[in-house]
């Protein structure tokens, strides 16, 4: 079993295939130690004080460290030592348990479940099973060292119990029923230990990578050797191990349930190069069909994450890169020609765009073509005016209605931002809001005036047709279904490497009805079976996109 690390002696240069590229390898020895991650004393969990210290460390730093948690010193130490030995047990015993297959609860892998594809491998065996509930994983579980099953399951009741306390003082801080987290989004609860032995050149090499947790919540017990760092304002940085405090990391099921109030750090682990490092993982992961979506008491006013199975958020959201540039393009997008000489045919092709596609595009839809063209320069000549004027836009208020701001109104707490600029503003009714519009370019107000009048009136015919094609009563859909009017335009400037970064996040259109112009720069994907699928612009076309509201009604 040469695969797994554990089982090297002896090493004294790192292989070629564990050396990362000079972009993504840690290059030096020396990082700054972070001496500000909050810690919390656990022992008045119940205490107000003591919840706002947990929803602040959530919501402003990600990590947190408890002390007075309730685990035993003992028994932690004794979970350690066991895993220790465990690493060091002859490799036919560990290779029983070797496997990469995703299924497999009880196994032991090294680097990746992908070691077999990586370009790289980590610097790390990782040994991994599921606890709950006990009595039906415990047969799966190792029966050397000979105290293992007696010693991890005491362990893994308490760190349940102390993941349970830290959600129930959660759901207390942000005001969500007792007991929210229990059940479907807490249901698998795994441990997974990464051991690193010590590395000759940790310059080049990485134990974990960069990565947030996926999961519902994380419980970290660290030993004595350094490795861990967070990924702070873009620079990498140590997390110093205090004894016998545990680490919890908030994970991004948890962000998205927060509706984004919370953050989930990116961290990484790099490797030493004396001492050998194991630390103790315990994760809340949810049910596989459970649907997740964010608490519907933290939504002000939009759901910032639409909803997800946890399967489906590891395929879309855990990987958001585009990773390739090169995208198969869609050209099977119904294309509806609204001057249709037989109308019923059009509503019939509307209907089925709707229910079979969920988008789709619309020629001879009434917005003139020079109308088109016009509205396109002025927001062209828009994005250039001089940042001055611009600036005097500039807002991430959600409730002021013509404003500008860049990747997304969380700019400030987002831990990556999206490669576009966004100008936005009310159109509906126009003389109310006319006058928060720029003036400049000189014929803003007359050009965009002119097309939000014709798009308003080509999304009612559109809306019309749906009505008629379900059956409903002619203006089911006018008043307060479609009171608000919103343009809000995208720009986004060449950007040198498309692989890296993504000009707006996966997302479903939260409102009634989309209407979308392009110019002629592609750029517009959607996931179709499970895979990215560009649009291809057509000149003068418009897309429709359904929005949610559309479906629930
Ligand atoms: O080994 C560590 O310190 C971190 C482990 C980790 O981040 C993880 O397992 O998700
Ligand atoms: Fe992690």
């Amino acid at each position: 079993m040469d695969i797994l690390i554990s089982n090297w002696s002896n090493v004294e240069f790192v292989p070629k295939t564990y050396i990362f590229p000079p972009e993504s390898r840690p290059g030096k020895l020396e990082f700054p130690i972070c001496n500000d991650i909050p810690l919390i004393d656990l022992a008045h969990n119940n205490s107000d004080e003591t919840i706002q210290q947990v929803i602040r460390a959530c919501q402003e730093f990600g990590f947190f460290q408890v002390i007075n948690h309730g685990i035993s010193e003992n028994l932690m130490d004794d979970t350690m030592n066991i895993y220790n030995e465990l690493f060091k047990l002859p490799s036919e015993y560990k290779a029983k348990f070797y496997s990469n297959d995703t299924n497999k609860s009880c196994k032991i892998f090294s680097s990746t479940l992908a070691y077999d594809t990586e370009e790289v491998h980590y610097w790390r065996d990782t040994f991994t099973h599921r606890c709950n509930p006990l009595e039906e994983h415990i047969p799966s579980w190792p029966d050397k060292p000979t105290n293992y099953r007696e010693v991890v399951s005491e362990y893994s009741i308490e760190t349940r119990k102390l993941l349970n306390k830290i959600l129930d003082m959660i759901c207390k801080g942000l005001g969500l029923n007792l007991g929210y987290f229990e059940g479907e989004l807490s249901k698998a609860h795994l441990i997974s230990v990464n051991h690193h032995i010590p590395c000759p050149n940790p310059s080049l090499t990485l134990g974990m990578p960069a990565h947030s947790d996926p999961n519902l919540i994380t419980m970290l017990q660290q030993g004595e050797v350094p490795g861990l760092q967070i990924l702070k304002d873009g620079k990498w940085i140590g997390v110093k191990h205090i004894p016998h405090t545990l680490i919890i990391i908030p994970g991004l099921q948890l962000k998205v349930i927060s509706n984004d109030r919370f953050i989930t750090p990116v961290h990484r682990v790099v490797t030493h190069p004396k001492e050998a490092r194991t630390t103790i993982g315990v994760f809340l992961v949810p049910s596989p069909e459970f649907l997740i979506k964010p608490a519907t008491t933290l939504i002000q006013t939009v759901p910032v994450f639409r909803d997800f199975t946890y399967p489906e958020f590891l395929e879309t959201f855990v990987d958001r890169r585009p990773g390739k540039i090169k995208f198969p393009v869609c050209h099977d997008i119904p294309l509806i020609d609204l001057a249709n000489n037989h109308p019923n045919d059009a509503i019939q092709q509307v209907i089925k765009a709707c229910q079979e596609f969920g988008i789709f595009q619309v020629i001879n839809h009434g917005v003139c073509e020079n109308l088109m063209d016009d509205t396109m320069n002025i927001y062209k000549e828009f994005f250039k005016l001089p940042s001055e004027y611009k600036a005097k836009f500039y807002s991430n208020d959600i409730n002021k209605s013509c404003r500008l701001c860049s990747s997304t109104l969380a700019y400030d707490t987002e831990e990556f931002h999206y490669w576009r600029d966004n100008f936005t503003h009310h159109c509906y009714p126009l003389e109310e809001y006319i006058m928060t519009w720029p003036n400049k370019p000189t014929k803003y107000r007359e050009v965009v005036s002119e097309y939000s009048i014709e798009t308003r009136k080509l999304l009612y015919k559109i809306l019309d047709m749906i009505c008629k094609g379900l059956g409903l009563e002619k203006g089911y859909f006018e008043g307060e279904l479609s009171k608000t009017n919103v343009i809000s335009v995208n720009h986004h400037i060449p950007c040198p490497n498309p692989s890296l970064t993504l000009g707006m996040p996966v997302h479903s259109d939260p409102n009634l009805i989309t209407l979308l112009q392009q110019c002629n720069v592609p750029g517009l994907q959607i996931l179709k079976d499970g895979k990215w699928i560009g649009v291809q612009p057509i000149p003068h076309a418009i897309v429709v996109i359904p929005g949610l509201q559309l479906k629930l009604s």
